[in-house]
């Protein structure tokens, strides 16, 4: 039988003193609920004596009725005082948390430098605190701040600290490197003495990212007896970061033999990623391992190739042991593999021995040369590949558009756009303002259209982001501009490449309308037999 490792989540304590990282009571909870389902053992909510904040999470919390145990962190007891009088302890009793994490200091240098007070004291601390909230019916986790500091500058007194800490009852000793300096032959070299020195105690791990071997330091003390890890989704945390439960949680099942989570549960780890990063308004990495979204992305055309044929080739583990998903990318580095793989996944018939097939390939990265970039712009790739492949009829033409750009001193900048399209042999023409060029042409291209197309009336453009592509060439660079739309059930992206941001908007904006047309169009429209020639286009 497999060993099992406990899972500590620190997301909503450490995770929340990472720069940027600033959760709401409410949202604190929400991530909560998503832990549990996840399966994690304990989640450490915050610190009750610290604000009200923490304090109403671990009211709130408690009608949730949740799996994990519920731990409350705060420091030892203050020198020099009483553990019942000390304010801190008191908090973490009063919050109804089921455990408590008890942090304390275990670097000699610290106890002098950081408490001011003697090394015995300390120990006294430390002492009292755990047994004070062990008498009181906690669960207490000692998380012995710079343990392997401490070790590497005094062992005997490191040491002296996390017998006491088991001296007084602590259920689990976490060796902390909170500097996140140590190296992963140390921690395992460290651990195992300490697992020699406390045969009886279990023994946790808490690292930081401060040489990004959080990850790596975990994985060493598990190797050396350790049976607990704390870390953050996403490894959000003080500094550069804590241990990334996202990279152990899977390494340790998958690749270690280790018992943590469910492995249906492992399933909703991209997931829950995800949604730790939407509430927490922290963008995710696309190359973040395991979860990111270009972890199982593959864009080297030689990669595509032998990926088709069997996905094992370039990736380590199948992305729906963890809930996420391969994706084929098209660019400028495309073979034909990319773009039957993609035409298919669009739901398009592609015939590789057609010239057209090899024609698109050259197209698209010649298009990619000039800084147009399909990766994060499917829908007009999809354009590209249905007027390759003879699939597309064009609805409107453009004929012409006008901007007017007004400032007047004291006034809102108004923006104008005059718009004027062909439908059906008919020119149509329009003027619409907007809060910004961009949109004001969106407004005067969609009055235009919706008549004779009611569908449109559903969408919007969601995101809108300029790169500029060439910075070298300052005013006569090239901008990239990457459009997002969305309607009540898909979101689809398009991309414009000029030299004017105007003209590069204008031609997303455009392969917005032509791909929301190609699968919006509803019994009303004027051209609805266009659905049954497309399909429904969903992304
Ligand atoms: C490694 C870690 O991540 S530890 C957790 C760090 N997280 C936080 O600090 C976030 C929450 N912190 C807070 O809200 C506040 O710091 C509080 C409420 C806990 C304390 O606030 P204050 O009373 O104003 O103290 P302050 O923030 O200046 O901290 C310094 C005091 O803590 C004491 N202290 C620090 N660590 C410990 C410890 N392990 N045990 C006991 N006392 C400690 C110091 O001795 C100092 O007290 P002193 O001035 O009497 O010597
Ligand atoms: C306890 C803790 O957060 C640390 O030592 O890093």
């Amino acid at each position: 039988m497999s060993a099992s490792i406990s899972i500590f989540d620190t997301t909503l304590r450490d995770g929340t003193q990472g720069e940027g990282v600033s959760l709401s009571a409410d949202d604190k909870l929400k991530i909560a609920k998503k832990l549990d389902d996840l399966g994690v053992h304990y989640i450490e909510g915050g610190i009750p004596g610290s604000n009200s904040k923490d304090i109403e999470f671990f009211k709130r919390v408690q009608e949730l009725g949740l799996r994990a145990k519920i731990t409350a962190f705060g420091s030892t007891r203050r020198k020099n005082t009483e553990a019942s009088q000390d304010r801190n302890l008191q908090c973490i009793l009063e919050s109804g948390a089921q455990a408590a994490t008890l942090v304390g200091k275990s670097w000699d240098f610290h106890v002098h430098t950081a408490l001011q007070t003697t090394l015995e004291e300390n120990l006294a601390m430390i002492y009292d605190s755990i047994l004070y909230l062990k008498q009181n019916g906690l669960e207490v986790i000692f998380d012995a701040e710079h343990f392997f500091d401490g070790y590497k500058n005094n062992p005997e007194y490191a040491l002296s600290v996390i017998t006491k800490a088991a001296e007084a009852g602590a259920d689990w000793i976490t060796m902390c490197d909170t500097n996140g300096g140590t190296l992963p032959h140390e921690v395992y070299d460290i651990v195992s003495t300490v697992v020699s020195n406390l045969p009886q105690a279990n023994l946790s791990i808490h690292t930081h990212n401060d040489c990004e071997l959080a990850v790596a330091n975990s994985l060493s003390a598990i190797q050396a007896g350790a049976r607990q890890i704390q870390g953050t989704i996403n490894g959000y945390g003080e500094r550069c970061g804590n241990a990334n439960l996202c990279s152990i949680i899977p390494t340790l099942q998958l690749k270690m033999g280790y018992d943590c989570i469910q492995a249906d549960s492992l399933k909703q780890l991209s997931n829950t990623a995800r949604f730790i990063s939407e509430i927490a308004n922290v963008h995710m990495p696309v190359n973040q391992p395991y979860v990111g979204g270009a972890a199982f992305a593959h864009k080297g055309g030689i990669h595509v190739s032998a990926i088709l044929r069997d996905s094992r080739t370039y990736e380590h583990i199948s992305p729906e042991l963890i809930g996420n998903k391969q994706r084929i990318l098209v660019s400028e580095l495309a073979g034909q593999s990319n773009i039957l793989s993609k035409a298919k996944e669009m739901g398009l018939e592609f015939d590789p021995s057609n010239e057209n097939s090899s024609k698109v390939i050259d197209k698209i990265k010649d298009l990619e040369h000039q800084g147009y970039q399909f990766e994060a712009a499917d829908a007009s790739l999809e354009l590209l590949l249905r007027e390759a492949n003879g699939q597309i009829s064009e609805l409107f033409t453009f004929e012409s558009f006008k901007m007017l750009v007004e400032k007047s001193a004291g006034q809102p900048v108004v923006s104008e756009a005059f718009v004027k399209v062909n439908i059906d042999g008919q020119s149509v023409y329009t003027a619409a303002e907007g809060n910004g060029p961009v949109n004001a042409l969106d407004n005067a291209l969609r009055k235009a259209l919706v008549q004779s197309f009611p569908s449109l009336q559903e969408m919007h453009l969601s995101d809108y982001k300029v790169r500029v592509l060439d910075e070298k060439d300052a005013t006569a660079a090239k901008v990239r501009v990457l459009i997002e739309s969305k309607n009540v059930s898909n979101t689809w992206n398009t991309v414009g490449v000029s030299g004017n941001v105007i003209e590069a908007s204008w031609e997303a904006l455009v392969d917005s309308i032509r791909y929301a047309l190609l699968g919006q169009i509803n019994q009303n429209d004027k051209h609805s037999n266009i659905e049954s020639q497309h399909g429904l286009v969903n992304h």
